[in-house]
Formats: C-alpha cells, structure tokens, sequence
C-alpha cells in the first residue's frame, strides 16, 4: 500500500507490511502519531510503540498490545485497524476526541516480531518467542506467563518444550522486558489491555490465585457493560470474568503484573471465535472483529478517562 488508505485492513499482513503501515501512519498524522522504539526482540527486531498524543506531557495513559502471541493473527489485524480508527476517529467522534485530549493512547501491534515472522515462514502455530534455552533443544519462552506475577508458579511450565514455559527468569525476555522498563518509566498509566485471540472472553486479573481483585466489582461491572457494548454491533457473545474464573489457572500474566503494579483498569481479551476456526480466522471476519472490539475498548477508555 502507498498509503494507509489504501491498506487492506481485511486481510492479513507480514511483518514487513505491518511495519511500513507503521511508518506511514506516522508520516501521514505527524501532529497526532508517533513511533517509539522500545527495545529489540532476541533476534534483534525493533518493538514499536505507536504513541498518539495531542500534546501535554507525560498524560495519563492508555497501553493496549496485540500479537504478544504471534499465532494469534487476528489480534495485529485489529490492531493496526485500531490505529487507523483513532486517527480518522479524532476530531470527529466526541468520545475519542475527549480521550485524547486528556490521555495518551500506547499501541504495540507487532508485541512478538520473531514469532510473527515465523508463523509466516516456518509454523503458523507459533506461540512464543524464539529465544534460545540453555540446556534444551527446543526454543521460545511464553510471554504471556514470563512477566514478575507469581513468576514460575503453577499455571506455567519450567519444561523448554512446552508452549507455556515461563523462562529462565521473570522479565527475562526483551520482549516483557522492554515494556515493562516502558510501562515504569512512563510511570503515568491508568489501563493495561493485552488483547489475544480466540474464544471470545473478556477477563480481568487475577490469572494466578482464587483471591479476588480488589477491585473485582468494578472491574467486573466495567467488564460487563464492555460485553454489552461489543454484541450491539453484530451480536458476538463473549463471557467475562477473572482470569482463573473464566479459563484457567495461570502465572507470569502481563495483566497481573499490571494490576499488581497499580493499574486498576487491566484486561485481557480474547477476540474472535469460540473455536470453528480458532487461529485460523478467515480474513473475512477481520474487519467485524476489529469494529465490535473497539466499542468494548472505547467503553474501557472512556471509564478510565472519567475515574
Ligand atoms: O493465550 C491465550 N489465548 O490466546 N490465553 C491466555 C490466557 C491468559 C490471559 C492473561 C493472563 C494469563 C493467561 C494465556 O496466556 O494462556
Ligand atoms: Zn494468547
């Protein structure tokens, strides 16, 4: 594509393709976009953040990751949908408008670039990064369970081969690892949102214990209203609840660690479907999964703001 107008949001992209997006975004909005280069993966791919500000400094925040699990195609579709929602969306819709003029909006599409492009070249089920382990033949550590949140306990595997080894250590992927040296020093962040895919779920912390969140009926009522918001569209039914509650049991979560850092708004989704496709969804359901998640994420946004 030339331009992001002419980018195929209803189709799947490489990591190239995403990447240029990327560029050209920001070139196209330099009063509302920015590129932040949080680090490097283990193969040495830069971790880009798209910041979109409308000035201040340091403003409260917004963190929102898609692809941390690079198998989980849908997610860095929407996400780049997302990015282009906010920039048309500004100026014109009053709620976004407002977001913006009072908060920063953090967007990493491309959260796991090595196992991205390895789910284009090599195995398209590819879950984690591609970090070589010490003393094993097999390769990558789950991201979604390497972060400092009851790190290597149960819901996690010290196993190299399995697709939810916590790593050597907590934080101990440059990939966790950068937005975690981000998220600090940023030091301003009021929501953490960490989008996978599928099987239609919205859930909050904790993954790693039964305890509830401290906050668990707000963010149980705020979990509750952004599930309304997302069937309006088309009708998509998805649960919500606490980690552990909903699914299973799980340590190392980046929305524990969130939460657990004083982020009260933390969330996991898990997008489109319940399993007919899983992460095989036809490029075709992009587009609809992408617009019905935003009016969740504009619910969550909008609370956050307004608390
Ligand atoms: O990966 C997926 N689905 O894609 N599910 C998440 C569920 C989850 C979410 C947040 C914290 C811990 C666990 C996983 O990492 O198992
Ligand atoms: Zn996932």
């Amino acid at each position: 594509a030339r331009n992001t107008d002419n980018y195929d949001y209803g189709n799947y992209h490489n990591l190239s393709e995403i990447y240029s997006f990327q560029d050209m975004l920001v070139a196209e909005n330099p009063n509302l976009v920015s590129k932040i280069v949080i680090g490097q993966s283990f193969e040495r791919r830069p971790l880009n953040v798209l910041k979109f500000s409308t000035g201040g400094s340091n403003r409260p925040a917004i963190w929102i990751d898609t692809g941390i699990h690079s198998r989980e195609w849908v997610t860095q579709a929407s996400g780049t949908w997302f990015a282009k929602k906010i920039v048309t969306d500004y100026g014109r819709d009053p709620f976004l408008t407002a977001i913006l003029n009072n908060m920063d909006i953090y967007l990493e599409i491309v959260t796991n670039p090595d196992g991205f492009y390895y789910t284009h070249t090599s195995d398209r089920f590819w879950r984690k990064t591609r970090r070589m382990s010490a003393n094993s033949p097999c390769i990558g550590v789950d991201p979604n369970r390497n972060w400092d949140a009851d790190f290597g306990g149960p819901g996690a595997s010290r196993d190299p081969c399995s697709d939810i080894y916590c790593g050597p250590s907590a934080h101990s992927e440059s990939e966790v690892r950068s937005i975690v040296n981000f998220v600090n020093s940023q030091g301003n962040i009021k929501a953490f949102i960490s989008i996978h895919s599928y099987s239609q779920l919205l859930m909050y912390p904790y993954g790693y214990t039964r305890t509830p969140a401290k906050d668990q009926a707000e963010l149980n009522c705020l979990a509750r209203r952004a599930v309304t918001n997302l069937a309006s569209l088309f009708g998509t039914k998805y649960r919500f609840g606490s980690i552990i509650q909903t699914i299973y049991r799980a340590s190392g979560g980046s929305i524990d660690w969130a939460y657990n850092q004083g982020i009260k708004y933390s969330y996991t989704f898990e997008l489109r479907d319940t399993g007919g496709f899983g992460f095989i969804l036809p490029a075709n359901q992009i587009i609809p999964t992408a617009r019905e998640t935003w009016l969740a994420l504009m619910t969550i946004m909008d609370h956050t703001l307004r608390n």
